[in-house]
């Protein structure tokens, strides 16, 4: 049987030698393809490899009926319709580590060029202008970078900036003080990283959090002269917020080598003499060329022979004999994830799943990663599925533990989430009611019965009268309708909670205005 393989994004040739020596491979390399030409020419193919140029898009992947894996030559697979070929039952595989380092010293190329205006004074000589009066720059040293994302990049680029003698803060929601000492530098949530850095690097996926994170808002709060950077992604940083900061003289520099739109269309950031800019080159390095291609090829030819890869995307790797009993625990294991992830406002050092009941009898640790995975896909996206979710929890310095007990105390089966942060525990157990579907059944000490889904208010409060009716009151003001509601106290008198279900999110001057109510102590939005 012969494998056939489509390259149509420019690879390094040394890079696919693991291709090229695999036997039973038809490799076709067409890299000028239109994205209509692509959708033409993709049957038929079992193996799709691109960089970040292609556009895998559901249409695409609707036209390639034999499609088994596609392979990404670098990290981010945001040009990826990574639903797509989940639902097509395509593995998709990417480089995450390969070119790590040549984004990170591109990086430090653009924060140095920016900073001593070295663009712009090659450009003045190359018109025979010999100017040394306008390209006065700054020094590094001393000053300080704010890294927003300190995955692979971000930190590779503190380490860097460090050799520089400059002072790193950091913000990413998994660093902990802990590791933030470790690694040498500060760190702050993104507010109090924009608030005193010099230099602002952004080292994010784009996802729907991340985009527009920077933006006029952020902006205002940065300090006067800052210089600013994005090696990440185009969208992480909104255009034309830049535009007017740079305009208005609040940015003294940027440094962009990813944009909203590429390849470019709009270049008028271009026209800035403050701004500074490559087209996507971080990872374009014959070093990191050949990694990423390596690293992806293998992958292709270890599926191709052995039917397993190493850097999953989205592979479901579910025993079926094991998936069938666990199977209708599954959804209700990453609501519980991101039931508390949204719950908890700070980063999670360690998380204990309890199975009680039958489950404690079987091969849960699918479920445990299903409940990773919506834990963290808050923060990664896309990219984290049931097969990554314990390597990025792990790798995030998050210690994941199960617990089993045949003791369910009531219920068939019981399972409970735990999760440590610097502030404390806090735990919610979930469970399947019989016919009625899945209900989280205790929010830390607080017995409730709460189906997980749609968008939930979780209230702390005085247990004093009238409290309630002064929530629902406020509520039905805002127009936002309760579908449900849950009562729960330690002591009469003491704390207590409530758990709403409402039919539409609640407006941020909703939850303030709540907030503010009296005997309230704090109001908590949960959206699953
Ligand atoms: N310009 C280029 O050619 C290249 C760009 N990249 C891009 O760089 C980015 C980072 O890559 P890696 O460091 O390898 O990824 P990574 O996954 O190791 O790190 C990303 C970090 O961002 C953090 N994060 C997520 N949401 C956040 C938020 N709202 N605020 C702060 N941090 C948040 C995550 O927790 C994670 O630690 C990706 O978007 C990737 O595509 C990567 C390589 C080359
Ligand atoms: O393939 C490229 O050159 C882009 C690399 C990149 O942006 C990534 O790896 O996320």
């Amino acid at each position: 049987m012969t494998f056939h393989i489509l390259i149509s994004d420019p690879l390094s040739e040394d890079g696919i030698y693991p291709l090229r020596q695999a036997n039973g491979v038809n490799i076709v390399m067409e890299t000028n393809l239109t994205p209509e030409q692509l959708a033409d020419r993709i049957d038929g193919f079992d193996a799709l490899i691109v960089r970040s140029q292609t556009q895998v898009t559901r249409e695409l992947i609707e036209k390639a009926s034999n499609l088994k894996i596609i392979g990404r030559a670098g990290v981010g697979v945001d040009n990826i319709d990574l639903e797509a070929a989940t639902e097509y039952g395509i593995i998709v595989v990417n480089a995450p580590d390969g070119n790590t380092n040549s984004a990170a010293e591109h990086t430090m190329a653009m924060i140095m060029s920016m900073a001593r205006k070295i663009p712009q004074a090659f450009h003045a000589l190359r018109n025979q202008q010999w100017d040394r009066k306008s390209f006065v720059g700054v020094e590094l040293k001393n000053k300080t970078l704010g890294v927003v994302g300190f995955g692979r990049i971000g930190q590779e680029v503190a380490a860097r900036a460090k050799g520089q003698r400059m002072n790193v803060i950091a913000y990413d929601p998994f660093l902990t003080a802990e590791r933030a000492e470790k690694l040498g530098v500060d760190f702050g949530s993104v507010e109090d990283v924009l608030k005193v850095a010099d230099f602002v690097t952004v080292h994010t996926p784009l996802l729907k959090e991340t985009k527009h994170l920077i933006n006029k808002q952020a902006f205002e709060i940065m300090k006067d002269g800052v210089q600013i950077v994005n090696c990440a992604r185009g969208g992480i940083i909104d255009e034309n917020a830049l535009y007017d900061a740079v305009k208005s003289g609040k940015v003294a520099g940027a440094a962009l080598d990813v944009f909203e739109q590429e390849p470019m269309v709009d270049f008028r950031l271009l026209d800035l003499p403050e701004v500074i800019a490559t087209p996507h080159l971080g990872a374009s390095t014959f070093e990191a060329q050949e990694s990423v291609a390596v690293d992806v090829s293998m992958d292709v030819v270890s599926y191709f022979t052995t039917g397993t890869v190493r850097n999953s995307v989205n592979l479901p790797s579910v025993p079926k004999e094991i998936m069938k009993k666990i199977e209708p625990y599954f959804d209700l294991s990453e609501r519980l994830g991101t039931f508390l992830t949204d719950l908890i406002d700070a980063t999670a050092e360690e998380v204990t799943v309890r199975y009680a009941g039958e489950l404690a009898n079987m091969d849960v640790r699918p479920l445990t990663r299903n409940m990773l995975k919506g834990m963290l896909k808050r923060h990664l996206g896309k990219q984290v599925n049931n097969v990554n979710a314990l390597y990025l929890a792990n790798q995030k310095g998050i210690v994941v533990t199960e617990q089993k007990t045949t003791e369910s105390k009531g219920f068939t089966n019981l399972i409970t989430v735990e999760i440590k942060t610097a502030e404390g525990i806090r735990k919610a157990a979930g469970t399947l009611l019989n016919g009625q579907g899945a209900r989280i059944v205790k929010v830390d000490d607080y017995l409730v019965d709460v189906v997980p889904e749609g968008h939930l208010l979780y209230v702390r409060h005085n247990d004093r009268p009238g409290v309630i009716g002064r929530v629902g009151t406020l509520l039905g003001q805002e127009n936002v309708n309760i579908a449900t509601m849950q009562v729960g106290r330690s002591i009469v008198g003491g704390d207590a909670i409530m758990m709403l279900s409402i039919d539409k999110p609640a407006e941020t001057s909703s939850l303030e205005q709540l907030g503010n109510l009296e005997e309230i102590q704090g109001v908590t939005p949960i959206n699953l």
